[in-house]
């Protein structure tokens, strides 16, 4: 499939018909965004194969964070690179799995970044996992590519979404004017529009944490927690529920769905890191989205969104989903 495939007409028709602020979406990025949706279709596809085509296990190599690469993590980074080589409008590309970042037409419009796999150590057990995508204006689409050209905020985001392979396979993206849904159909395996203006209440009683490292929190995300467990008895007056999938994109899947807040705070095991998730892979296009359906999004000092990277593997403390939840946090932080 290329870019300019026939394929993925409901999606494309969608491109074709979007309007932020009174204003179409180019062609360039139109482009762009089908030869992601197509990829992600024909990952959705290798996913489900699983065992039946070897796809699961180690590749037995690391990536420039340090960590085991899944064989599915590579094969992933590898299609969604070859997927969008087309791509005329695309600069270059950044990705979880690649130390610097990889030229594709060297001067354009965009800039891509990707986590092509994330929940990798949920590969194996066959629980939900996805590929998460953010797409940058690039400030000057005539200069040769450079490292610092990623280098942005999330405000200079024109599009993220990522795409969730669970029981079904969903994708969720903004364009700056809203989150819609699509679902992709596995018999012709095109995405259907199946979701407008997706919103998060603003309330929850449902919170997301990887609560074995409790003992390492700082102490603003321990009172916060704290606050939660002790139910109708305790501060909050109301019993939360707790969630914890172990790969983001399928736990702010359920936030879009269904409100709650996905945290993933610093913590002290490794102190001189900020936290877990990457800025420009997961933080960033997950703020996006999340903003853009009401919620919030924050590393407990300031909007993720407003964080000026300094590096492109960078790491950060996340907080994200229902507004007054992240206001609470907020404001735990700024008491401590
Ligand atoms: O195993 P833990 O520490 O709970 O971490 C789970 C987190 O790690 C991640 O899987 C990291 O993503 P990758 O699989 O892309 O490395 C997140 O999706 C998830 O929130
Ligand atoms: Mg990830
Ligand atoms: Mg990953």
């Amino acid at each position: 499939m290329t870019a300019s495939s026939t394929f993925n007409t409901n999606f494309k028709q969608y491109l074709a018909s979007a309007k932020v602020k009174g204003v179409a979406i180019p062609p360039g990025l139109q482009d762009l965004l089908l030869a992601v949706a197509d990829t992600c279709s024909t990952l959705s596809h290798e996913v489900a194969q699983g065992a039946l085509i070897g796809l699961l296990g180690s590749a037995g190599t690391g990536n420039v964070q340090g960590e085991v690469q899944q064989k599915l993590d590579v094969i992933a980074n590898d299609l969604l690179i070859d997927g969008v080589q087309g791509c005329k409008s695309l600069a270059g590309l950044a990705s979880e799995e690649m130390e610097l970042p990889l030229p594709v037409q060297g001067t354009g419009d965009y800039l891509l970044l990707f986590d092509p796999l994330d929940g990798s150590s949920n590969i194996d057990v066959n629980v939900s996992i996805g590929t998460i995508f953010s797409v940058l204006k690039k400030q000057d689409p005539l200069a040769p590519l450079q490292t610092a050209d990623f280098l942005l905020s999330g405000r200079h985001q024109v599009a993220a979404g990522y795409v969730v392979y669970g029981p079904q396979t969903t994708m969720a993206l903004t364009l700056g004017d809203g989150v819609v849904m699509f679902t992709l159909n596995k018999v012709t395996g095109e995405f259907v529009l199946i979701k407008h203006a997706v919103e998060i209440a603003h309330s929850t009683k449902e919170f997301a944490i990887n609560m074995s490292n409790m003992r390492h929190w700082a102490e603003p995300v321990r009172r916060y927690v704290d606050e939660c467990l002790a139910g109708v008895s305790g501060e909050r007056d109301k019993d939360f529920n707790m969630r914890w999938i172990a790969s983001m994109v399928a736990d702010v899947h359920r936030v879009l769905s269904r409100g709650g807040i996905f945290m993933y705070p610093w913590d002290q095991r490794e102190p001189h890191k900020p936290g877990k998730l990457r800025l420009m892979y997961e933080a960033n296009p997950m703020s996006f989205l999340v903003e853009q359906a009401g919620g919030a999004s924050t590393n407990g000092d300031q909007l993720i969104m407003d964080m000026i990277p300094t590096e492109l593997h960078e790491r950060v403390s996340v907080m994200l989903g229902s507004k007054e939840e992240i206001e609470r946090l907020q404001r735990y932080h700024s008491q401590a």
